[in-house]
């Protein structure tokens, strides 16, 4: 059974045109799922329906389905069904007057009460940059380390789904391959991944599958692997055309 599946979703903000129109995809247990598409695709409007934010954002008439773990995402009880998702919007957003740990701890608020510690060792393992900043105000880190606060403070909540919008945008690619590789850890411990990216390249080598978005619709879906060598895909998203070197 998939973890979080999109069933024939439709999305309008108020006074404006259809940003989804029919988008079906699934992100299965333990797996990473890039989303992919040019500028205005409809990716962060997807993110913003299964976050529940739509409304934060003008609203929309929603059609269609969203199901996490079995469950409907809508009705009064979405939020409780929402609470093993966490998401990392995109522009980072950390609270820069909090020193890292206050923002870390921030994203614990709802974890489960396993008693298996705060997370915070969990996440400092996986960004040890963070260890000798703990003390420092958020907005005094660079773009990168920002960004590792920002997904830390995601995985606060012990989520089973994480919802990712542009981690890599504006950072150096020593910082990209860092985050990366957080995000292959965190799979193997069991966590899914819905993934945002502009890169595609990075997109399709961390993920097991990809759904390729086009002025709202579902335009390419596949294995990752094999969207990596699909003619059409290399030129139209990985800035490979006919003839390019791999
Ligand atoms: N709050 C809003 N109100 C009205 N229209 C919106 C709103 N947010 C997005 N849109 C429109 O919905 C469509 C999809 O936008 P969305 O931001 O989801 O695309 P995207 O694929 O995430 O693009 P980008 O890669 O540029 O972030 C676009 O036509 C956009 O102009």
């Amino acid at each position: 059974m998939a973890l979080l599946s999109l069933n024939n979703l439709s999305v309008r903000y108020r006074g404006a045109s259809l940003a989804l129109d029919g988008v079906s995809f699934e992100v299965p247990e333990n797996a990473i799922v890039a989303l992919l598409g040019p500028n205005g695709a409809g990716k962060t409007t997807a993110l913003r329906a299964i976050s529940g934010l739509l409304s934060h954002h003008g609203g929309g008439e929603v059609g269609g389905s969203i199901e996490y773990d079995g469950r409907p995402l809508t009705g009064r009880t979405a939020t409780r069904v929402r609470a093993g998702i966490a998401q990392v919007m995109e522009g980072r957003r950390v609270f820069p007057d909090l020193s890292v740990e206050e923002n870390l701890l921030c994203g614990g608020f709802t974890r489960p009460r396993t008693g298996l510690g705060s997370g915070l060792d969990e996440v400092y393992a996986l960004f040890p940059d963070l260890v000798g900043r703990r003390q420092d105000m958020a907005g005094l880190l660079s773009g990168g380390q920002q960004q590792m606060v920002a997904v830390g403070r995601a995985l606060m909540s012990d989520p089973r789904l994480l919802l990712l919008d542009e981690p890599s945008l504006g950072l150096a690619p020593m910082v990209i391959q860092q985050i990366a590789g957080a995000l292959n850890q965190i799979n193997e411990r069991g966590a899914s991944v819905l993934l945002v990216e502009q890169n595609a390249t990075l997109a399709l080598a961390l993920s097991s599958s990809a759904c390729i978005l086009e002025t709202g619709r579902v335009a390419i879906t596949g294995a990752s692997r094999d969207l990596k060598d699909d003619p059409k895909v290399r030129e139209a998203y990985l800035g490979q055309g006919v003839g390019a070197a791999a």
